[in-house]
C-alpha cells in the first residue's frame, strides 16, 4: 500500500475510534486504540529492532497491528490475538484494505489459554488486552520474548495503579532494562538482555 493510502486508512480509523468510543457505552464495542503518537513510537522501535516476529495481545480493529506491520521489513510477521469475533471481522477487513495482510496472522481466542501453549519466540511482545491477565501470564510473556527482545505494555500511566506488581517484577529482574514513557496512555518498556 502507498504511504498516502496507508495514512488515509489510519486517519479514518482514528476518527472512527474517537467517534465510536464516545458514542457506545458497551465496553466490548469500544475500539480503545492506541494513540497516534504511540503508533509513531512503535514505528521507530520496529525500524531500530528490525523484528522478524511480533506478538500482540489485543487486536481490536487492528489499528495498532497496522502500525507494527507497516514498519516491519519484508518477511516479518506479526501474530495478533483477539477473542471478540466482531472485532476480528473488522480487523481482517482493515488488514485486507491495507495490503499488509500477508504479514499479519490473527489468532482468535483467549490469551490466557493461547499464550501458555505457544512455542515461538518474538522480538517484540505488545500487551494491550484486559490487564488482569498480565500478572498470571508474566512467566509466559517472558518465555515468549527472545533475548534482545522488547516487551511493551500499553496503559501503564492511564491505569498506573494496575501495574504495580508487573512493573516491580520487571524492575527487580536483572534480566531486564526498563523505562516508563509518557507517550500516549503510558508505555512501559522492558528490554530483555
Ligand atoms: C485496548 S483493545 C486493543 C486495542 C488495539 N491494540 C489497538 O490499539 O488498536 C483490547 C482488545 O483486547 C481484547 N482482549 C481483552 N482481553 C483479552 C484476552 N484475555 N484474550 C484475548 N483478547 C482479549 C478485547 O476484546 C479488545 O478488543
Amino acid at each position: 500500500m502507498q504511504s498516502t493510502q496507508f495514512n488515509e486508512l489510519m486517519i479514518r480509523l482514528e476518527l472512527l475510534g474517537i467517534q465510536n468510543d464516545e458514542e457506545v457505552s458497551d465496553r466490548k464495542k469500544k475500539y480503545l486504540n492506541i494513540t497516534r503518537d504511540t503508533g509513531e513510537l512503535f514505528s521507530v522501535l520496529v525500524k531500530l529492532i528490525k523484528p522478524k516476529n511480533i506478538l500482540e495481545v489485543g487486536t481490536s480493529n487492528g489499528y495498532s497491528t497496522l502500525w507494527f506491520a507497516a514498519s516491519m521489513s519484508e518477511g516479518g510477521c506479526i501474530t495478533t490475538i483477539e477473542r471478540n469475533e466482531n472485532k476480528i471481522k473488522e480487523a481482517k477487513a482493515n488488514f485486507l484494505e491495507s495490503g499488509l495482510n500477508e504479514r499479519i496472522e490473527i489468532v482468535a481466542g483467549e490469551a490466557m489459554e493461547l499464550l501458555p501453549r505457544m512455542e515461538k519466540r518474538f522480538d517484540i511482545v505488545f500487551l494491550d488486552s484486559d490487564r488482569d491477565i498480565y500478572e498470571p501470564l508474566l512467566e509466559d510473556i517472558i518465555r515468549l520474548t527472545a533475548s534482545g527482545g522488547l516487551i511493551i505494555f500499553d496503559n501503564a500511566i492511564s491505569h498506573r495503579n494496575e501495574f504495580d506488581s508487573v512493573m516491580t517484577a520487571f524492575n527487580n529482574n536483572p534480566e531486564f532494562t526498563c523505562s516508563l514513557l509518557t507517550v500516549g496512555k503510558g508505555e512501559f518498556l522492558a528490554y530483555k538482555h
